[in-house]
């Protein structure tokens, strides 16, 4: 790193971090076109954009990842070396992902002083001293001190998160960089992600805050920039911009109202779960969906949602239960056994499977419906599969160059609506949706929500297990609330959030009232 002692009088006092001018292609992609941003001293910066505006490209460059084509990086004026982890790091910008990178075998506090434990001279490592000391950290930030002795490997992936953004406090981070760190948590764990996000704003820390959830940034963010097609639209105080103006800020026009619109919930039964146990946290979930129905499962983390979608899926086997499809019982021991049942599946954690990254979107989009888009059961219809992507690309605002392109190349947001795009090739009878709009965009989420409603209306079964409130809210005609394991509580449309929440916490005392028995469908 070398000093540029011309660059810090134009600085103002307060600044940060200063990227200039940065430009990024990726073969005729551009995928930063002169972008300039900053990061004052204490401040949390809302970094927000359409799915491929250039977000993660403009962390790449800052992080060190890659190199710019042009333009230059400075922390308190100090210029960063382009295209080097280990520079920006020792800048003290540090990236926190949604996977943490974390030792599971060892200890919170093992791995807060991994490389550099606390010794005299050399000596054995000061385990009782780097104890106290981890968990001093963890209070200064606001976690529970209590973490520091507990194995990595058994908190929750929400728990790691918080616990990579106390490895960055550790090692005395100046520009925090948070890539969408509520996407992976539920409401109420958020609350304790923004404590800790708060105090090391407090601490003097600016943090980059990116995210999809726009309702959450005017709780957070001091300030907010907005990209589009690889530039910056807008940067502003968070208090001069409305969720809404930030949301038309980042498609370039108006935002759609979805209308919920008029839809006949059958009385037949389209899936039904019977007692059903699986993994460590789901002990007995009882539910039915209609056909035509959309039910929306809330819990919080350890609710046994997740097993729910899983054992649904097929990749976690039951242990005792049932499931019924339009009443016949199944046995569903693997992802094939579900597909078969009619069961369309978009599991959770979508990041590690189901994508083939040097393969084109088309490919990725067919590759589960091959005798569909078979003429005469074994001759690829290429054109009919090519308008089908082109199709699913224009309503789901898939930003990608052709149907051809390899789908690793796609941001991380474009690359989930297509395996979304897949589940809804054959119009499924029964739906099964964890997350489904997870890490997409705004406009994206609006277009998804349609589609689902759609399908319900042509007849299908519809789950939706979600942990953003809002989406629940929006699209459930009952709102199941899981806790330990089965299902505590029940309600219908227009429930508000407060409910919702306390319900699963535990909090609502009259939660268990409002059971499946009571439930009269209009
Ligand atoms: N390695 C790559 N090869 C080709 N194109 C790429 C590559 N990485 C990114 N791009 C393109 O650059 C553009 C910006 O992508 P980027 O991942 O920065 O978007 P993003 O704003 O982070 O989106 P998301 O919200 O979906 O994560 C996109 O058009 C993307 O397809």
């Amino acid at each position: 790193m070398t000093s540029t002692a011309a660059s810090v009088p134009e600085l103002p006092l307060d600044t940060l971090l200063q990227a200039g001018g940065i430009t990024k292609a990726y073969g005729g992609v551009r995928a930063l076109r002169g972008v300039d941003f900053d990061v004052r001293l204490g401040e949390v910066h809302a970094l927000v954009g359409e799915n491929g505006a250039g977000k993660s490209t403009l962390i790449k460059m800052l992080s060190g990842v890659e190199r710019p084509d042009t333009g230059s990086v400075t922390v308190r004026g100090e210029a960063v070396a382009p295209g080097s982890p280990s520079a920006s790091l020792a800048a003290g910008i540090s990236t926190v992902y949604q996977e943490p990178h974390l030792f599971a075998e060892l200890t919170v506090a093992e791995n807060l002083f991994l490389g550099r434990e606390l010794r005299g001279r050399g000596g054995p490592v000061r385990w009782a001293e780097q104890f106290a000391t981890a968990a001093e950290l963890l209070e200064q930030i606001g976690l529970d001190p209590v973490l520091a002795s507990r194995q990595v490997g058994d908190l929750s992936v929400g728990e790691q998160q918080l616990i990579s953004i106390a490895k960055a406090f550790a090692t005395k981070v100046r520009v925090l960089i948070l890539d969408e760190p509520s996407a992976i948590l539920a409401d109420h764990d958020i609350d304790t992600l923004f404590g800790v996000v708060r105090r090391m704003r407090d601490a003097g820390v600016g943090v980059i805050y990116i995210s999809h959830r726009l309702d959450e940034l005017a709780q957070i963010a001091d300030r907010v920039t907005v990209m589009r097609d690889g530039e910056v639209v807008t940067s502003a105080p968070m208090s001069e911009l409305s969720t809404r103006a930030i949301a038309e800020l980042m498609i370039g026009g108006e935002l759609d109202v979805v209308e919920v619109g008029e839809r006949t919930v059958s009385t037949d039964i389209g899936v039904e779960v019977r007692s059903l146990s699986a993994g460590k946290a789901l002990r007995c979930a009882n539910l039915t969906v209609a056909q035509g129905e959309i039910v929306g499962v809330y819990g919080l983390i350890g609710s046994g949602t997740g097993e729910l979608a899983r054992a649904l899926n097929g990749v976690l086997p039951a242990k005792a239960g049932q499931i019924l499809i339009r009443a016949k019982p199944l046995t569903i021991s693997n992802p094939r056994d579900s597909a078969r049942a009619g069961i369309a599946m978009l599991p959770g954690n979508r990041k590690v499977q189901g994508v083939f990254l040097d393969k084109s979107l088309t490919f990725n989009l067919s590759v589960s419906h091959l005798p569909f888009f078979s003429r005469l059961g074994f001759v690829l219809d290429q054109l009919r599969e090519r308008r089908s992507m082109l199709d699913s690309m224009r309503k789901l605002r898939v930003k990608a160059p052709y149907p051809e392109t390899p789908i690793g190349s796609l941001s991380g947001g474009n690359q989930q609506k297509v395996v979304l795009a897949r589940q809804l090739v054959e119009k499924p009878s029964v739906l099964v949706l964890e997350e489904p709009s997870q890490g997409v965009d705004v406009g994206a989420k609006g277009e998804i929500h349609r589609l689902v409603f759609d399908l319900a209306r042509d007849g299908a079964a519809v789950l939706v297990i979600s942990t953003d409130l809002d989406e629940i809210r929006t699209l459930s005609d009952r709102v199941l609330i899981m806790r330990q394991g089965a299902v505590a509580a029940e309600f219908q449309r227009g429930i508000a959030a407060s409910r919702i929440l306390a319900a699963a916490s535990g909090d609502e005392p009259e939660a268990t009232t409002e059971t499946t028995q009571k439930v009269e469908r209009v």
